[in-house]
């Protein structure tokens, strides 16, 4: 049974529910556990969670969810590229999938709104990487 772990941000806390339900559902249905779930404050606080529970030897892979919505300024920019690529960073520096739940920048609500599967793609991307993985 391929084990993940959450890590689900609580900014646009109405999208992000919607996201998380639907990933663990998707999780279920893969037959894959959850051993693990951290809601953060926001995208950007995302990465120090994924370290700590990538840390962990009961933890085949982890989940990363939330969505980043524009605002006046670049500010999505920065929150996204920048746990997005901290996110690349963990998955190789200790060699567990860890995939990319997340929805935005440059996005609007209703675009978010629309996009709620990016958990379940997420789940679906983590539970073939494991197993993928284990075949080389
Ligand atoms: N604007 C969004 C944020 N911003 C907050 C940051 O992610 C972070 O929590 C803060 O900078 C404190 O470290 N977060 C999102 O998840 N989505 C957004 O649209
Ligand atoms: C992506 C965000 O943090 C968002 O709330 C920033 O909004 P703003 O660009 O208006 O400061």
């Amino acid at each position: 049974m391929v084990r993940l772990a959450l890590v689900v941000a609580e900014f646009n806390r109405d999208i992000t529910y919607m996201m998380e339900k639907v990933a663990e559902e998707h999780a279920e249905f893969l037959g894959a556990e959850i051993k693990y779930k951290i809601r953060v404050p926001g995208v950007f606080d995302i990465p120090l969670a994924v370290k700590k529970l990538l840390e962990k030897d009961d933890v085949d892979a982890v989940v990363t969810i939330g969505c980043v919505i524009e605002g006046e300024t670049e500010h999505d920019e920065i929150v996204m590229h920048n746990a997005a690529r901290k996110i690349a960073d963990l998955t190789l520096q200790y060699d567990k999938p860890v995939t990319l739940g997340i929805s935005g920048p440059g996005m609007t609500r209703l675009q978010a709104e629309e996009r709620i599967d990016y958990g379940k793609r997420a789940v679906e991307a983590a539970v073939k990487m494991v197993k993928r993985l284990k075949e080389i």
